[in-house]
Order: structure tokens, then C-alpha cells, then sequence
């Protein structure tokens, strides 16, 4: 009997279960089961995440595999990152997750780093410096709760100890914490002492495609769910994302493109040189000790508050294309600035970086749409070329994954503006990626490159090509500007 895969794939937007078999041509059948929204909200003082509302949502998916007829599965759980339980000595959380949105982390870095030097610690992590890391989260956390912590469980860690009673820390969300030394392949002793934790409070680092165990007596009694054995997968939706790349191109790097845009490149050893330093890329361990260098772009997340400060009026693909009828480029937006980590209005938000900036204000939503889309192309084009530069190569295609892969309009002015080709799809990269790191650990897929062939196999993907002379000129004067904004802000 052929084996039956479900990935559980939790973002930060949303989160669902995905049914995926591999049918008699060796092609990916995958099918939505259940889809839930997420989302963190203010609760006893910060951002939480409702991480049993998580749980419940994932065994009320797994109910509906049952009662598709699935008696036996496998399943893999893969969520956002850096963000933590703290588990006590009774086995249970201690508080609900914060997120990483919160703002208790706003000056973590320039406290902890006032002793540590950045590029130190970067030498020895390879990890970029963004302040909702896990090491900085812990080291703003209160001090009471860590003292009565007995495991400090990532989220898709804890996801899967609450299914299993098993604990492990898998290490692709591990290295994301900015704990992980580079060299030794552990946490790092100087770093954990610095934020007060004991390596002991971290359970073993496993590698994707670990065996984890069965869901429990107590859940298989409290619903009606398919026998489960699960597998620790790349645990950081990322990792799985980019597992789930098909990986088209002589020369090809990946842009996983939802709330957060992740662009990068699959390198098989850390690039934490100076360049890569000066550029804050990261160095995120990857499935098969591969390292997933890339950089965390703003991303969708402001096309997600635009929408939701809009009323809701509008849905994404309605967005996309009233903003198709609008000119590009009307006006230029760091939109990595902090400013839009999380305003209380983004829209707002955007018209007063305008006028800040002596610009023209988009005042329509289709006038704010094609701003933003304008402004991640630009970005993008901009890292396409930095990683040329840091990476002494020439990227030939960029393979956008993710819900933002849908974007037509922004995957064909990314290709123009990067001078790249774009192979877009599939937008479910990550649960691909998910139960890909099954079928390989069930033996079902030989390999990550076998099974990269299949993906180009079994989902349509879109290719967008460079449209010569269109938009020239208006990268350099992207770059300029983001130069000019830079020492004004210094
Ligand atoms: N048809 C569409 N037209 C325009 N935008 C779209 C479309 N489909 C998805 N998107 C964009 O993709 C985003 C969601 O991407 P995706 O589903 O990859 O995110 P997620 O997995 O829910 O969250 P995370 O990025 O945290 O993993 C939406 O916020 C939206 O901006
Ligand atoms: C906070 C992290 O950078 C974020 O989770 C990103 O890595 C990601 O996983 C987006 O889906
Ligand atoms: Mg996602």
C-alpha cells in the first residue's frame, strides 16, 4: 500500500494540512485538507501567538484525513521561526508564545552587543542580525519564567512534543535562533551563558528527516485521527520552502515569498565573510547540511495590513490586479525600514514615508498596491545583484515559491528589473518541501535532487523573461536613493 504524507505548514498568516501521494507517473499529487488562519494577538502585555488553537486546528485537520478514508499517515510540521515555548517541569508551556512582532526586542541587539562585538558574533553564528532572533527574545525574557524553564521548545518542536510526548530541537529552525556556532555545529556555551540558559534546556538537535514518533493514546482517544507516525521535517517553513524549490536554472537562487520575502541562495558551505557581514545575510542551516544564505526582505506582510487596513474589502488577487492599471515607480520606499515591522497603519504608514520624503503620496489602494509591488522588485533586483557581488557569481533565475509567486505583474517586473529569468511556482513550496524530507526519510524519494525533478514534474510552474530596455536606469536611481536614505538616517 502506498504511503500517505501530510505536511502541516503553520505561517505566520495562515496555516494548513496538505495530503500529499505520489501517484503511478512518480508526479506529487497534493491536496488541501484544512486551512486556518493565524495571527498573533496583545495578551498579558505582549504579542501571542495561540499556539493551542494551533494544536486544536491540526487534529481537527487530521479528523478530516480520517475521514477522507486515510487510516495511516505520515506527517511533518513545519512553522515560522525564532519564536519559542517555554516548557516547566511539569511537562506543560509556562506562558503562550510571543511573538516575534512583539516590541520587546526593539533594543536587544545594541544592549547585548554593547560587550559582544557584531562582527564576533557573526563569525561565529553566520546568522544576520535581525532583533526578534531568539537570542535576543531571551535575553529580554523574564527572568522568573526562564528560571522555572525546563526546555525551551521552538514552535514547530513543541508543536510536535505536545502530538508525541517526544522533544528534540531540529536544527534548520535552531540556527535561525542566532545561538547556533557555525563551527562546532551546537549552541554556542558563550551565547547561552550570556543570556542566562543551560545548554540542558534545549533538547537534542536532530537533523530534518529525524523519525520523531506516533500522536499519543491521549489524542488518538480524544478525536477520530488516522494512525500518525511523525517525522521531524526542516522544521522552519523556510527550509521546507526552499526543499520545495524546483530549483530551475544553470545558475539559480530561490525568493520564498509570503509574509517575510526570503531571497537567496542553496550554498553547501556558510558565506559569513565580510562582504556578507556588511550585507547582514544570513547563513540559516538547510536540510542535508546544506545552508540556506539569504537575506529576510519586508515582504507581503505589507500587502497583508494594507488589505486588512482597507477593511478586507479587497482580497489579494483583486489588489494584484487594480494595481496592474496603475504606472510603477511613481515613488521610491525602503521598505525593509523598521517603520513597517509592525505600524498601527501601514497604509498611513506609507503616505507619511512619502511626504517625508518629498515624494508623490499614493492616495488609492491601487496607487498604494503598485508602490509597494514597485518597491519589492527594486528590492529584490537590488539583493539579486548584491549576491553576485558577495557571492562572485552570476545568478541566471530566481525561483519565486510562496503565495506571493502568484503576483504575475511583480514576478515579471522582479525578471525586468534583476535581469534574471523567474520560474514561479509552486505556492505551496513549503508543504511540497515538508513531505518531500518524508518521502525521502520513508525511502520512498531517493534524494533532495530526485525529488526537485519531481516538483518540476508534478506543478505548473510560470516563467517570466527580462523585457530588454524597459525600466532602465531606474535601479541605479533605486539604489541612490536607498544611499541617500541611509546616511541621512546614520
Ligand atoms: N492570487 C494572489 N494575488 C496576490 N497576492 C497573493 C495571491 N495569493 C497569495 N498572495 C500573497 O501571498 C501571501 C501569502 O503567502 P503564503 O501563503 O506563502 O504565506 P503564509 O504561508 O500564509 O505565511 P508565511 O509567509 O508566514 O509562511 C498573501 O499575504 C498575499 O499577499
Ligand atoms: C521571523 C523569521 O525571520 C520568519 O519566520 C521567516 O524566517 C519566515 O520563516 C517567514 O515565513
Ligand atoms: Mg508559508
Amino acid at each position: 500500500m502506498k504511503n500517505v504524507y501530510v505536511a502541516v505548514d503553520i505561517g505566520a498568516s495562515s496555516g494548513r494540512l496538505m495530503l500529499a501521494e505520489c501517484d503511478e507517473n512518480e508526479h506529487i499529487k497534493l491536496k488541501e485538507i484544512h486551512r486556518f488562519k493565524n495571527g498573533f494577538k496583545k495578551n498579558d502585555g505582549h504579542d501571542r501567538w495561540n499556539i493551542d488553537y494551533l494544536i486544536h486546528e491540526i487534529l481537527t485537520g487530521l479528523t478530516k484525513v480520517k475521514a477522507t478514508g486515510y487510516q495511516q499517515v505520515y506527517l511533518g510540521i513545519d512553522t515560522w521561526a525564532v519564536d519559542y515555548v517555554l516548557v516547566g517541569e511539569d511537562g506543560h508551556k509556562l506562558a503562550d508564545p510571543i511573538s516575534y512582532r512583539d516590541n520587546r526586542t526593539v533594543h536587544a541587539i545594541s544592549d547585548l552587543t554593547s560587550d559582544l562585538p557584531k562582527n564576533y558574533l557573526y563569525q561565529k553564528t553566520g546568522i544576520q542580525f535581525l532583533d526578534f532572533n531568539t537570542l535576543y527574545q531571551l535575553y529580554e525574557e523574564n527572568q522568573d519564567l526562564l528560571g522555572k524553564t525546563d526546555k525551551i521548545m521552538m514552535i514547530p518542536d513543541y508543536i510536535g512534543y505536545v502530538l508525541t510526548g517526544q522533544s528534540v530541537t531540529e536544527v534548520t529552525n535552531a540556527s535561525t535562533t542566532q545561538m547556533l556556532n557555525l563551527r562546532a555545529g551546537l549552541f554556542d556555551e558563550d551565547l547561552l551563558k550570556k543570556i542566562n540558559v543551560h545548554d540542558s534546556q534545549f533538547s537534542k538537535l536532530v537533523e530534518a528527516g529525524t523519525y520523531l514518533g506516533t500522536i499519543s493514546d491521549h489524542w488518538m482517544k480524544s478525536f477520530d485521527l488516522p494512525a500518525t507516525k511523525v517525522i521531524t521535517v526542516a522544521t522552519h517553513d523556510t527550509a521546507s520552502a526552499v526543499v520545495g524549490t524546483p530549483g530551475v536554472g544553470e545558475n539559480w537562487a530561490f525568493l520564498s515569498s509570503g509574509t517575510w520575502s526570503l531571497l537567496g541562495k542553496e550554498l553547501n558551505t556558510p558565506e559569513n565573510g565580510q562582504a556578507a557581514f556588511e550585507n547582514n545575510y544570513t547563513n540559516e542551516w538547510g536540510a542535508y547540511g546544506t545552508y540556506r544564505f539569504l537575506k529576510n526582505i519586508m515582504g507581503l506582510w505589507i500587502a497583508q495590513c494594507i488589505k486588512r487596513d482597507l477593511g478586507n474589502c479587497y482580497s489579494f488577487s483583486e489588489l494584484a490586479s487594480m494595481a496592474a492599471q496603475e504606472k510603477p515607480f511613481q515613488q521610491f520606499i525602503d521598505i525593509n525600514d523598521p517603520r513597517f515591522i509592525k505600524p498601527f497603519n501601514m497604509v498611513d504608514e506609507i503616505q507619511m514615508y512619502c511626504r517625508e520624503t518629498h515624494q508623490t503620496v499614493p492616495r488609492t489602494p491601487s496607487e498604494i498596491m503598485i508602490a509597494v509591488y514597485s518597491n519589492l522588485a527594486l528590492f529584490y533586483a537590488n539583493e539579486v545583484q548584491k549576491l553576485d557581488q558577495i557571492l562572485d557569481c552570476k545568478l541566471t533565475t530566481l525561483n519565486i515559491v510562496g503565495g506571493g509567486s502568484n503576483i504575475a505583474l511583480l514576478n515579471q517586473m522582479t525578471s525586468t528589473l534583476a535581469k534574471v529569468d523567474v520560474v514561479a511556482g509552486p505556492n505551496e513550496a513549503t508543504a511540497i518541501g515538508n513531505v518531500l524530507v518524508q518521502m525521502i526519510s520513508t525511502g520512498d524519494v531517493a534524494d533532495l535532487k530526485v525529488g526537485r525533478e519531481m516538483i518540476g514534474q508534478s506543478f505548473d510552474l510560470n516563467h517570466f523573461v527580462p523585457e530588454t530596455d524597459k525600466y532602465s536606469g531606474i535601479l541605479k536611481s533605486y539604489q541612490d536613493f536607498l544611499k541617500g536614505r541611509s546616511k541621512e538616517l546614520a
